[in-house]
Formats: C-alpha cells, sequence, structure tokens
C-alpha cells in the first residue's frame, strides 16, 4: 500500500524540508518570551489533522487520479500549516514578502484541489454503487429467489456461501451455518394438504427472517430444509441462537389443528472450516443428520 504511494510521500517530505529550509534562513528565531504556547498548540494541532488526512488518504485509497486530486489539495493544505507554525517560533524581516506568501497562498489553492478530488470520490463512489445495485438486480432476474417464501433458493446460497468462505478467511474471522429441517413435513403434508404444507413453510420463512440479524443470510435449502448463514459468528453463538431460534419457532408456530399437534424442528449448526461452498453444506447436512438421529435416540430413551 505505502509502495504505491513511495514518490508522493518522498515528495512531501522534500516540500516540508524545503520550507523548514527557506524560513531558517530567511528569518531568526523569536526570544522565548514572545512565544505564544496557545497558537503553538492551535496550530499544531491543526498541521497534525491536515497530517492524518494524508496518512488517511494513502492507506485507504488505492494509485489514481483522484487520490492525487485528494493528496496534493491536503498536501498544500499541510505546507500552509507547517509555515504557519514555524511563523510562531522564527521572524522575519519586514521586506522578506515570500515567506507570507508562501504561507498564505497554498491553502486556499489546496482547498479547490481537495474539493476537486472529493467531487471525484463521489463520482467513483456512484460509478461503484450503480454496478453493486445492477450486480443484486442480476441476481434476483436470474430466479434466485424461491417463489413460495421468498427466500433465496439453492444457488444463490452456494454463490454467497463460496464469497464468503473466501472474505472470511483471508479476514481470519468465524463464519457457521445454521441448518434447520421440520421433521416428518411429508405425515404433515398428508394429514393437512398440499396447500397448508406451503402455508407452513411461508410462516417458517417469515418468522425464520424476522428472529435472524439483517447480516444473516436465509435459504430455503431443499423441500422443508433451511440454512442461514452467520458471518463474523463462532459456534458457540450460533448454538445460542439455534436454541433460541428453536423455543421461538415453537412458540409461534401452530398446526392449522391446533398448537399441541406441530412438527418437531431439527436445527443444527457448524463452523465452515470447509474451503469450498458444497463440502460446507455437505457437512451441514451431516450435521443435520447427526441431530436428528440423537433426538430419535433421545425420544426411545423416554
Ligand atoms: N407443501 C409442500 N411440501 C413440500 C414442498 N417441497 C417439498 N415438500 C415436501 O416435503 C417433504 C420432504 O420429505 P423428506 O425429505 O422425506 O422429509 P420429512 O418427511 O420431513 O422427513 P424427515 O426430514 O426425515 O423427518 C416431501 O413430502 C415433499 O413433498 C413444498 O413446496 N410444499
Amino acid at each position: 500500500m505505502w509502495r504505491q504511494h513511495r514518490y508522493k510521500i518522498l515528495l512531501s517530505l522534500l516540500l516540508l524540508a524545503g520550507g523548514l529550509l527557506l524560513a531558517i534562513n530567511a528569518g531568526d528565531a523569536k526570544p522565548q518570551i514572545e512565544l505564544d504556547a496557545l497558537d503553538i498548540l492551535g496550530e499544531g494541532t491543526t498541521l497534525l489533522v491536515a497530517c492524518g488526512w494524508l496518512g488517511l488518504i494513502i492507506s485507504s485509497r488505492p494509485a489514481g487520479r483522484v487520490t492525487e486530486w485528494l493528496y496534493y489539495g491536503s498536501l498544500l493544505l499541510v505546507f500552509s500549516y507547517f509555515l504557519d507554525l514555524l511563523d510562531e517560533f522564527i521572524r522575519y524581516p519586514e521586506h522578506v514578502r515570500l515567506m507570507s506568501w508562501l504561507e498564505s497562498l497554498p491553502a486556499p489553492v489546496g482547498m479547490l484541489v481537495l474539493t476537486y478530488g472529493l467531487v471525484g470520490w463521489h463520482r467513483e463512489q456512484r460509478a461503484i454503487n450503480r454496478q453493486l445495485r445492477g450486480r443484486e438486480l442480476f441476481l434476483r432476474d436470474h430466479q434466485l429467489i424461491d417463489p413460495l417464501t421468498q427466500l433465496y433458493g439453492m444457488d444463490y446460497l452456494r454463490a454467497v456461501l463460496q464469497r464468503e468462505i473466501e472474505l472470511h478467511k483471508s479476514q481470519h474471522k468465524a463464519l457457521s451455518l445454521l441448518v434447520l429441517d421440520i421433521d416428518n413435513f411429508a405425515g404433515f403434508n398428508r394429514r393437512f394438504g398440499m396447500a397448508a404444507g406451503d402455508a407452513y413453510l411461508s410462516r417458517v420463512s417469515e418468522l425464520l427472517s424476522n428472529q435472524l440479524r439483517h447480516s444473516d443470510v436465509v435459504c430455503r435449502y431443499a423441500g422443508d430444509r433451511f440454512i442461514a448463514l452467520l458471518p463474523n459468528t463462532a459456534l458457540p453463538q450460533a448454538q445460542i441462537m439455534a436454541q433460541h431460534l428453536r423455543q421461538q419457532l415453537r412458540q409461534q408456530l401452530c398446526a392449522p389443528d391446533g398448537a399441541h399437534d406441530q412438527p418437531q424442528l431439527t436445527v443444527a449448526n457448524i463452523a465452515v472450516q470447509q474451503d469450498s461452498a458444497d463440502s460446507a453444506l455437505q457437512a451441514a447436512d451431516a450435521a443435520l443428520a447427526l441431530a436428528k438421529q440423537t433426538a430419535a435416540l433421545n425420544l426411545q430413551h423416554v
């Protein structure tokens, strides 16, 4: 990052060193009694903040025209503030006008250049937003939304999971999956009919979307199976979320013939450690199968 801006940094250091040499040659040091601590503090702080801008521009922006405008505009301000601060320590003779021009002229020019850079930055951001919107519309256009539940379907899940796996890996952050399945949904359909089954699936999807966080991505994975992608979430936190979710769904869902006879839900979690979306989904399936087996064994022991 710093390498691509090294010439700018070098030029800035040379400019400031040039200003310092010019000031030392042009004037004499003020006696200590004439130093004004408040002025020095104010002007020193302004200089530090402007230097901070330079650091921020370099660390957050790629090399390019807009970055140059932003950087050189800020550099002119830094130069002006630097000479302003030196002025507190050095007295220039009356006939030396150059220092006072150098002190006051670069600041307004720097402001203009910086403003031009900010306009460019704004345009750049709008273009990026347009691109992102276009991509989002592309995903929706390509029938990635399940018509019954209005949740994303399997294709979207796979694409977004692969992207999140790469992102989380590069940032060393935790990613978890939560998988939820309705037990014996075939029996539910037989008993209450397909339309009631559809309504039940819609209600489950609605509750899932409401109960999970905005950053979580909920998808309908298969007929009666849902998956939520939980970004920046380690397994223990995901397990707490799953318990809470299960409790909320049990309280808020009811079967068509009354609250006492509703299907059971199985919820399982995995911490995503796989490199591909497909292997992560296989691990989620395996965790769900294990959770179903454990629940069945527990029932046998009751
Ligand atoms: N009403 C309705 N039913 C669906 C839909 N999609 C899938 N199903 C039904 O969901 C059931 C899923 O069957 P299984 O995968 O055997 O799951 P299950 O009956 O819940 O059995 P376990 O998961 O093993 O407890 C099938 O009977 C499908 O017909 C849908 O969109 N609407």
